[in-house]
């Protein structure tokens, strides 16, 4: 069995220190080591280790330990790690626990789907409203959520106070959409248009470039062959 490196109980200050200092990629393993601890817990499991953790989500060990110790993680050598504690742990710091709302504006095909995926409750995550600017689609239901007129976004920001939104729109209309969100007060997007939004310091953005994932595949693929 993996030895895991022991650590100590970690202060609350500890852990706005490592959310601080976790690089974006760091995150991102953070959050598959989630998911698959959650697959663990579902079957039943009490235990695992950084090899299997590693082989989950396709990293190596080393990467494994080096992720969890900076959130202060709780492995015992010769033991593994008791998955519902990392679960927690990895949890609190990615801010699972708290629930999020957010909307979504733009429900054409990208919209559709993910108003109907029901993988976002799961991780804490819920829909407040849709919004779109076709006025055939006002009041329509679409995996729960009934989508409104653009023109109501701003009401409903004020009176939800969402945190989150999600953009599905074209790639025109993403940067005066992105602006009415952000003055609304929304905090984070996620932004599905093929464009890069600028926003300013103290709103985080993420961009989900599908295209441009494919083409990094097919780069690698290229160096694979070669
Ligand atoms: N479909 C995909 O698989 C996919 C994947 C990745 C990224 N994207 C990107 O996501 C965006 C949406 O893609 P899609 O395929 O769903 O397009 P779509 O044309 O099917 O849907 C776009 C929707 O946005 C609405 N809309 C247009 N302007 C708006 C505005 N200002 N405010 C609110 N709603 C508005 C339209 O009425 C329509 O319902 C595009 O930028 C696309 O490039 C799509």
């Amino acid at each position: 069995m993996t030895s895991e490196h022991e650590s100590s109980p970690s202060d609350p200050s500890d852990e706005a220190v490592c959310k601080a200092e976790l690089s974006t990629p760091a995150v991102g393993r953070l959050s598959l080591y989630y998911r698959e601890l959650h697959r663990l817990i579902a079957a039943g499991e009490k235990s695992t280790n950084s090899r299997d953790l590693g082989q989950m989500v396709n990293v190596s060990p080393a990467v494994v330990r080096r992720d969890l110790s900076s959130v202060g993680s709780i492995g015992r050598r010769g033991v593994g790690y008791d998955v519902q504690l990392l679960a927690e742990r990895i949890g609190a710091v990615l801010g699972s626990g708290v629930q999020w709302k957010a909307v979504l504006i733009g429900v054409g095909s990208l919209g559709n789907a993910l108003l109907r995926y029901r993988g976002f409750e799961r991780l804490g995550f819920s829909l407040a409203a849709a919004f779109d600017t076709d006025p055939a689609k006002y009041g329509r239901e679409v995996g729960g959520t009934t989508v409104r007129p653009l023109d109501d976004l701003e009401a409903v920001l004020e009176k939800a106070k969402p945190e989150l939104a999600i953009l599905a729109v074209p790639s025109e209309q993403a940067s005066e959409v992105a602006a009415r969100v952000m003055a609304g007060g929304i905090q984070g997007i996620l932004n599905f248009a093929p464009t890069t939004l600028r926003v300013p310091a103290g709103t985080a953005i993420i961009n989900v470039d599908l295209a441009s994932e494919l083409q990094q595949l097919a780069f690698r693929i290229q160096n694979i062959r070669m």
